[in-house]
């Protein structure tokens, strides 16, 4: 569609906008909720602003608790206050339907993909894909299984810096060498994602090993979605683009988080959040005008979720052959089709084609996939929901869409935020000294032995500490949102009526001063026995990077392991230093997640 025509509807949405909204604002008598962001615009979206949320900060200082920001003709209603927050963070369970108005922006599979996630799913769909997740990687015996592979990929990782430190210019040309400094921001994610791909999927994805810099800011359509339509190559090929499988992962996560930044988002993101009910509309525009960020963003999205998808048919193909080699002559696994019966959610033909299409592609993908330990490891995520599907109840199964929506969701949810703590906790240590010999002193008394569960829980407290009060100063998301399921009493007179969305602000309880004594220092000691006396919060509940009550992060566990386990190895092996090349002080911005402007630039040297 020619731009001057998407612009013309644009200025029609606007107008409808302008004569709905202020007849709805005052319907919702919200006016004594003081108007933090004022009326209404792009800038007044604070997660899809540039600096939205950093300019809360400021604004919960100066006007209290509560505030309220319009989202088009939707108020949100931000909460900063800690006790309001414990309160309905866990009373209220269901997220708004409105939390994913960037998936009602994605069309066709990726849209029923979208909406399955365990992250803004609510009700009977939210609770299947949050139990997967909790038997996966919350329950005790499922983490300890996870921890040969974050050992093994911790030690690939590091075993990658060391090279890059002893022979920089051979081993790599451009931007990310030892001596030049390293970002730790753009690689660490290598590390991460590879632990993804292990715990996740259960196979090598082989990104611990590789320098994942180069596919960030990639282009999907560029690289990969439009060469083939999946994102999986062309028949034959086993990596696209020259990319990995694993770079692949990388770009289209990194994608799909940029194209929900209004900066580089779909013209339709902004309108289907600012008119809630034409959101139908919205979809049918994007599915058939779409511009080109809504068509990078597709690609990236159907990406990740035709990998998932090609991995259970690998899961399934290896059940069939294990049953036949045992002799039962019968396949155990449970059959993928693009409309499974198992399935609460079937693809339109249209798309059933492009799945096949996908699976046909990923055939020759499938040698880009190294599997760990002969088959897709039975330990993982992928195994789990695939295992859990045979002989359980109708209600119970997960339908083939929910199964590719939470890998896709482990994937978005864990591959970043934990890239994001490990390099801001290395920021944190090489502007912090003493802190850093405090942790070194610490992982030196472990030696150089596999890290056992029993290591982590108990004999990393400093490191623990320091990751904690890391995550107390930069939370890679900095809040967490609820749906309004009646009317809420927020006090002074205020009221946050049924189907608002509210916004827990925990970044601004974890830099109250009234909460915490001198919030805007690194103390770690806090979380403490010797400090939590002068420097630990004011209100029990007053430190949830993590999110509070039922809807809280269900990788926690798993991303504190990974954390430790990388922080041991590191500071085992390396003296790291800030590079010149880091900008002080550290600029942040916020979109869906909170991140450093200019990375984190660190020198590494082998002790
Ligand atoms: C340091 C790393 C991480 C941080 C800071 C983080 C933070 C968060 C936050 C703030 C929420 C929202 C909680 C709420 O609404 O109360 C959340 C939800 C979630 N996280 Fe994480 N997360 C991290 C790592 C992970 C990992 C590794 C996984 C992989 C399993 C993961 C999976 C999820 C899922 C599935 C949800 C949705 C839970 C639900 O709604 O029931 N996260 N995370």
């Amino acid at each position: 569609m020619a731009l001057s025509s998407a612009w013309a509807l644009a200025g029609l949405f606007l107008a409808m906008f302008v004569f709905f909204g202020y007849s709805l604002r005052k319907r919702w008598q919200l006016r004594k909720i003081p108007g933090a962001l004022g009326w209404p615009f792009l800038g007044s979206i604070p997660e899809f602003s540039i600096y939205g949320y950093e300019y809360v900060l400021g604004l919960s200082a100066k006007l209290g608790n509560v505030l309220i920001a319009w989202l088009g003709v939707e108020p949100l209603i931000i909460i900063c206050d800690p006790a309001l927050i414990r309160k309905y963070a866990y009373k209220c369970v269901s997220k708004p339907p409105s939390m994913s108005e960037y998936g009602h922006v994605l069309t066709g599979f990726n849209y029923d993909v979208d909406q399955a996630s365990a992250f803004v799913a609510s009700g009977e769909v939210w609770r299947r894909g949050r139990r997967v997740f909790e038997a996966s990687v919350i329950n005790g015996v499922s983490l300890a299984a996870h921890l040969p592979a974050i050992n093994r990929c911790a030690n690939r990782f590091v075993a990658q810096l060391a090279q890059r430190v002893a022979a920089p210019a051979a081993a790599h040309s451009g931007k990310t060498l030892g001596e030049e400094g390293i970002d730790m921001f753009s690689i660490v994610g290598g590390y991460t994602m590879a632990v993804t791909g292990e715990v996740a999927y259960g196979v090598d994805l082989g990104t611990a090993d590789d320098d994942i810099a180069v596919a960030r800011n990639v282009s999907i359509l560029e690289d990969a979605g439009s060469k083939s339509g999946s994102g999986l190559g062309d028949g034959g090929s086993a990596s696209v683009g020259g990319m990995s499988i694993g770079r692949q992962l990388v770009a289209a996560a990194l994608a799909s988080f940029r194209c929900l930044q209004v900066e580089h988002s779909t013209l339709y993101l902004p309108l289907g959040v600012m008119f809630p009910w034409a959101r139908p509309l919205v979809r049918w525009l994007a599915t058939h005008f779409p511009d080109r960020a809504q068509r990078e963003h597709m690609a990236a999205r159907t990406q990740i979720a035709n990998i998932s998808r090609l991995l259970m048919e690998r899961w399934a193909t290896s059940k069939k052959a294990a049953a036949a080699a045992a002799g039962t002559g019968t396949g155990t696994g449970t059959a993928i089709t693009a409309d499974s019966k198992a399935g609460t959610a079937s693809a339109p033909p249209a798309e059933a084609a492009r799945a096949d299409g996908a699976a046909a592609a990923g055939k020759g993908a499938e040698e880009a996939i190294k599997e760990v330990g002969g088959g897709i490891s039975s330990s993982s995520f992928m195994a789990a929901m695939m295992e859990g599907r045979r002989g359980a109840p109708q209600e119970e199964r997960l339908s083939d869409v929910e199964v590719i929506a939470q890998s896709f969701t482990f994937v978005m949810a864990g591959f970043e935020t934990t890239a994001l703590t490990l390099s801001l906790v290395t920021f944190m240590l090489a502007t912090h000294p003493e802190a850093a010999a405090r942790l070194t002193a610490e992982v030196d008394g472990l030696g150089p032995g596999e890290l056992t569960h029993e290591v982590l829980a108990e004999k990393l407290p400093y490191t623990e500490a320091v990751i904690k009060e890391t995550l107390r100063l930069h939370p890679p998301i900095p809040y967490f949102i609820r749906e309004a399921r009646e009317d809420l009493d927020l006090g002074n007179g205020m009221v946050a009526p049924k189907g608002s969305y509210l916004t827990m602000y925990m970044h601004a309880v974890h830099l109250n001063p009234d909460v915490w004594p001198h919030p805007e220092r690194f103390l770690p000691q806090r979380f403490l026995p010797e400090g939590s006396a002068a420097f630990g919060p004011a209100d029990p509940g007053a430190w949830a990077p993590f999110g509070i009550g039922a809807r809280m992060c269900v990788g926690h566990k798993l991303a504190m392991m990974m954390a430790k386990t990388l922080l041991v190895r590191m500071y085992q092996r390396f003296r790291i230093e800030l590079h010149p090349r880091q900008p002080l002080p550290l600029k942040m911005k916020t979109g869906l997640s909170r991140v450093p402007v200019d990375g984190v630039w660190v020198t590494l040297t082998e002790r």
